[in-house]
C-alpha cells in the first residue's frame, strides 16, 4: 500500500517500530474506512486535494495577522470548495456531500477551520432537512453549487443553550405576504453563527414566529443578508465578526442584527410547519421538535469527527514517542524510548483504542439515524425521543473524552507539544469548541437523563423497552451484580451501574417530592446525580457497541489483525473499568483481589500492544500534509522539522528587531 512517500530517510527508531508490527496494516486501514473499496475512494479524494499544492502556506497560518488570516483561509476554501465542487462530489455521489472523507481533506487545506464549513456543514442540511420540495429546488442547487453562501444563525447574544428563549422575531403581514425579521433587545442579537461575519450573504435564522397576533414558537427562515454582487450588507441588516476566540481563528463567527428587515413569506422553511397567504398557521409535524433537526444530524456526525481527531492526535503523540528518547534508566545503557514508558503507553494507547470505539459507534449511530429517517419519511416519529438521547449523549461524551484525550497528547509530548507546529494546541482549541457548540455537555446528558428517567418508570411498569435501554428490563430488579471477570462481564457490569445510577434518580426524585418538593425542584436538586447517571449510560452504550460492532466488523479478518483488534478493545473496557472502580465497587460484587487482577491485566495489554504501537497509528493513514506537524509526519524527523518552523516565524526575518534601538537600548542607557 502507497502512504506518505518520505521525503528524508525515516527516523531509524520509528523505522525499527514498523518492522516489528505484527500485523496487516493496510487490512486494519480497510476496517477504520469501512471496507477496500472505501480506502481506495478515499484516497483517490485525498489525491485530488493533495496534489492541489492550495494547500501549501507561505508563511505558517498562525503567523499572519487577523485579517490575513481570513483572507487567506477564504483563498484556500474557494480553491476547496470549486475542487469539492467539480472533482469530488463525483466520487462520492452529491447526496454525500457531508461525507467523513471530505471533511477529512479540509484538514489538508486548514488547520484551522475553513471559514466554508458551516455553509456545507449546517446551511446545506439545514436546506435538505427543513424545506419543502419546491423550496428544495429553489435553493438546494444554488447552495450545492456555491452560487449562494450560508450560515446558520440560530444562537443570540443572550441564549443558546434556551432555544425556546430566543428573542428574534418574524413577524407575518398578510398585506404584503412578508414576513418583517426584528432584533428587538441587545440580547437578541444573533451570535456565534460561523461563517456568518464576512463570509456568508444568506443565512437560516430560527426566530419566534408571529402571525394572527399569536407567537408560535422559534422556526426557521432563510434570509439574504447580503447583495449577492457587492456584498454589502443589505439596509436593515447589521452585520459583522465577533473577535478573537480560543480556536475557530481563520474563520468568521458572526453577529447579525435585524431592523424590520423584510423577507417573502416563501422564505419560511416550510417543511413541518407553514403560514398560508391569509396568515393561517398550519402544522404538519407529528413531532414538536422536528425543526432541531440540524443539530441532531451534526451531533450525530460529530462522534465520527471525534474519532478523526483523536486519531490525529495519537498519531503525532505515538511517532513523536518512538522518536524522543528521555532519561536514563540504568547507568550507561542508552536512554529508552519514552513509548518504553508504560506511564506513556497508558496515556496513548487509550487514544488509539478510543479512536476505534468512536469510529465504529459513529457508523452504528448514523445507521441509526437513517433508520429514523425512515420512519419519519412513513410519519411514524416513535423512534425519535431514543435517537435524540442517543446522539445527545454521544455528542457531550465523545466530545469530552476526545478533548481529555487529546490534552494527554499533548501532555505525552512535553514542551514540544505546546509548538503550534506540532498542530496538537489546532486540535485541542477546535476540539474545546466541540464540547460546548451544538450543544453543551451538561445541557445534552440532562436530555439524555430525561428520557433515562421515563425508561426506567416503564421498565418498573413491566414495559419492553427500546433497545439501547433494553438492559434496564433486565437489570431493573437487580441490586449488586455478581462480578463476572470476563469481557461481557465488564460491559454488563456498566449497565448495572447506569441502571443503578437511574434508579437511585428516580428515588431521590420521589423522595424530593414525597417530601413537599414540586417535581421541577426535585429534578433541579437530583441534576448532578442526573448527569453522572446519563454518562453512565452512555458509557454501557459506547462499551457494548465497541465490543459488539468490533467482533463483527473483523469476522472474516486475518488472524493477526482480529488479535489486535480484540487487544484494543479489550484495553477500552479494563481501562473503563479502572477509572470506574468506585462505581464497581457500589454496584457489583468486584473485591480488592479483582481489582488488582484487573490492573496487572491492563498493565500486561499495555506491554503486549507496545511492538504495535507505531503500525496502529499508521493504520489511520493520515497523511502528513493532513497531520501538519513537525512532530507526526511519517518520516520521524522531528528534530529537523522543528528548526525549519522555528527559522519561519517573521521574528527571525532580521537579526535585530526594531524594537531594540525603539525601547530596549533607551531602557539599557537610562533614556526611557
Ligand atoms: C467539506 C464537507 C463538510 C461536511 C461537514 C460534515 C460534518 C461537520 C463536522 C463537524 C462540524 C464542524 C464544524 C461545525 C462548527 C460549529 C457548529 C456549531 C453550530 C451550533 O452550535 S448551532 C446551535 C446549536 N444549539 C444547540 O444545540 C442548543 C442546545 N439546546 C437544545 O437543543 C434545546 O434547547 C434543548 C434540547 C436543551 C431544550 O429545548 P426545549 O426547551 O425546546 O425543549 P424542552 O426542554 O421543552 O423539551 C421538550 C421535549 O422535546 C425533546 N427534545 C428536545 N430536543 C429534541 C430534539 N432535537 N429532537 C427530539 N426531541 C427533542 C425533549 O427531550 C423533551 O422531551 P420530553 O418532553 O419527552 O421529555
Ligand atoms: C466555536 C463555536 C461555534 C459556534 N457556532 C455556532 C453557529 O454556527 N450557529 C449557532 O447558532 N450557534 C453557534 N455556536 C453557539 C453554541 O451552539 C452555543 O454556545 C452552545 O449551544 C451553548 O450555549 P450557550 O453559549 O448559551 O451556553 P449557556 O447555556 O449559557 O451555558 C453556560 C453554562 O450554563 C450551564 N447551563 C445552561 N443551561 C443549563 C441547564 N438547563 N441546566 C444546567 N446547566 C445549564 C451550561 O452547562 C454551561 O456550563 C457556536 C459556539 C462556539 C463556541
Amino acid at each position: 500500500m502507497k502512504i506518505n512517500k518520505p521525503k528524508h530517510d525515516v527516523n531509524p527508531d520509528l523505522a525499527k517500530e514498523r518492522l516489528k508490527c505484527n500485523f496487516n496494516i493496510e487490512e486494519v486501514t480497510n476496517i477504520i474506512d469501512g471496507g477496500k473499496d472505501k480506502t481506495v475512494q478515499r484516497k483517490k479524494i485525498e489525491d485530488i486535494a493533495l496534489n492541489n499544492g492550495a494547500s501549501l502556506d507561505e508563511v505558517p497560518e498562525e503567523c499572519l495577522s487577523i485579517k490575513e488570516r481570513y483572507e487567506n483561509a477564504v483563498r484556500k476554501s474557494c480553491v476547496y470548495g470549486n475542487l469539492v465542487r467539480n472533482e469530488m462530489l463525483e466520487i462520492t455521489g452529491i447526496e454525500n456531500f457531508e461525507s467523513p472523507v471530505l471533511r477529512r481533506t479540509a484538514d489538508a487545506f486548514f488547520k484551522d477551520i475553513s471559514p466554508f464549513m458551516l455553509h456545507l456543514g449546517m446551511f446545506v442540511p439545514t436546506l435538505i432537512g427543513q424545506c419543502t420540495p419546491e423550496q428544495t429546488a429553489e435553493w438546494l442547487p444554488k447552495a450545492l453549487d456555491m452560487q449562494i453562501i450560508g450560515a446558520y444563525a440560530q444562537t443570540e447574544l443572550g441564549h443558546g443553550t434556551f432555544i425556546r428563549g430566543l428573542e428574534t422575531t418574524a413577524t407575518y403581514n398578510p398585506e404584503k405576504e412578508e414576513f418583517v425579521l426584528h432584533s428587538p433587545t441587545i440580547t437578541s442579537y444573533k451570535w456565534w453563527a460561523g461563517g456568518l461575519g464576512k463570509t456568508a450573504n444568506h443565512c437560516v435564522v430560527m426566530a419566534q414566529l408571529y402571525t394572527q397576533g399569536k407567537c408560535h414558537g422559534t422556526h426557521l427562515f432563510i434570509v439574504k443578508i447580503r447583495d449577492l454582487d457587492t456584498h454589502m450588507p443589505l439596509p436593515g441588516i447589521t452585520v459583522g465578526e465577533i473577535g478573537p476566540r480560543m480556536g475557530f481563528s481563520s474563520a468568521d463567527n458572526g453577529f447579525l442584527r435585524f431592523d424590520h428587515f423584510r423577507i417573502p413569506r416563501e422564505n419560511m422553511l416550510m417543511k413541518h410547519a407553514k403560514v398560508e397567504k391569509d396568515g393561517v398557521y398550519v402544522k404538519s409535524a407529528k413531532h414538536g421538535k422536528l425543526t432541531y433537526g440540524t443539530m441532531v444530524f451534526i451531533r450525530v456526525t460529530l462522534v465520527s469527527e471525534m474519532s478523526f481527531n483523536i486519531s490525529k492526535a495519537a498519531t503525532i503523540a505515538i511517532r513523536y514517542s518512538a522518536v524522543r528518547r528521555q532519561t536514563e534508566l540504568r547507568p550507561n545503557e542508552p536512554e529508552p524510548q519514552i513509548l518504553d514508558y508504560p506511564t506513556q503507553q497508558h496515556k496513548l494507547f487509550i487514544c488509539i483504542a478510543t479512536a476505534h470505539a468512536f469510529q465504529l459507534t459513529s457508523c452504528w449511530l448514523w445507521n441509526t439515524f437513517q433508520a429514523v429517517l425512515a420512519d419519519m419519511k412513513k410519519g411514524n416519529v416513535d423512534t425519535l425521543p431514543e435517537l435524540h438521547a442517543l446522539s445527545s449523549c454521544l455528542k457531550a461524551v465523545s466530545t469530552s473524552d476526545a478533548l481529555s484525550h487529546i490534552e494527554q497528547c499533548r501532555f505525552a509530548c512535553g514542551g514540544h507539544g505546546y509548538m503550534l507546529s506540532s498542530n496538537l494546541p489546532f486540535i485541542y482549541s477546535f476540539v474545546a469548541a466541540t464540547r460546548t457548540y451544538e450543544g453543551d455537555y451538561t445541557v445534552l446528558l440532562l436530555q439524555t437523563a430525561r428520557f433515562l428517567v421515563k425508561a426506567s418508570e416503564q421498565a418498573e411498569a413491566g414495559k419492553k423497552l427500546t433497545q439501547t435501554v433494553s438492559y434496564l428490563n433486565r437489570t431493573a430488579n437487580a441490586d449488586r451484580l455478581n462480578w463476572d471477570n470476563t469481557h461481557e462481564g465488564i460491559i454488563k457490569s456498566f449497565q448495572v451501574i447506569a441502571a443503578g445510577k437511574i434508579g437511585q434518580c428516580v428515588k431521590s426524585i420521589r423522595d424530593r417530592t414525597a417530601s413537599g418538593m414540586d417535581y421541577e425542584d426535585a429534578w433541579l436538586m437530583t441534576t448532578v446525580q442526573l448527569v453522572g447517571a446519563a454518562e453512565a449510560h452512555c458509557r454501557a452504550v459506547l462499551l457494548n457497541t465497541y465490543w459488539s460492532e468490533m467482533r463483527k466488523i473483523t469476522e472474516a479478518s486475518s488472524a493477526d489483525v482480529k488479535k489486535v483488534m480484540h487487544q484494543l478493545a479489550v484495553l477500552y473496557l479494563m481501562y473503563w473499568a479502572l477509572e470506574k472502580t468506585g462505581d464497581l465497587l457500589k454496584y457489583s460484587s468486584v473485591s480488592k483481589k479483582d481489582l488488582d487482577e484487573l490492573q496487572r491485566r491492563y498493565e500486561e495489554l499495555l506491554a503486549e500492544l507496545r511492538p504495535n504501537a507505531v503500525g496502529l497509528v499508521d493504520a489511520f493513514d493520515l497523511r502528513d500534509e493532513i497531520l501538519h506537524s513537525s512532530l507526526g509526519s511519517y518520516d520521524g524527523r522531528v528534530y529537523e522539522r522543528l528548526i525549519e518552523e522555528a527559522h519561519k516565524s517573521p521574528l527571525n526575518d532580521e537579526p535585530v528587531n526594531q524594537s531594540f534601538h525603539k525601547y530596549t537600548k533607551p531602557l539599557m542607557l537610562g533614556k526611557l
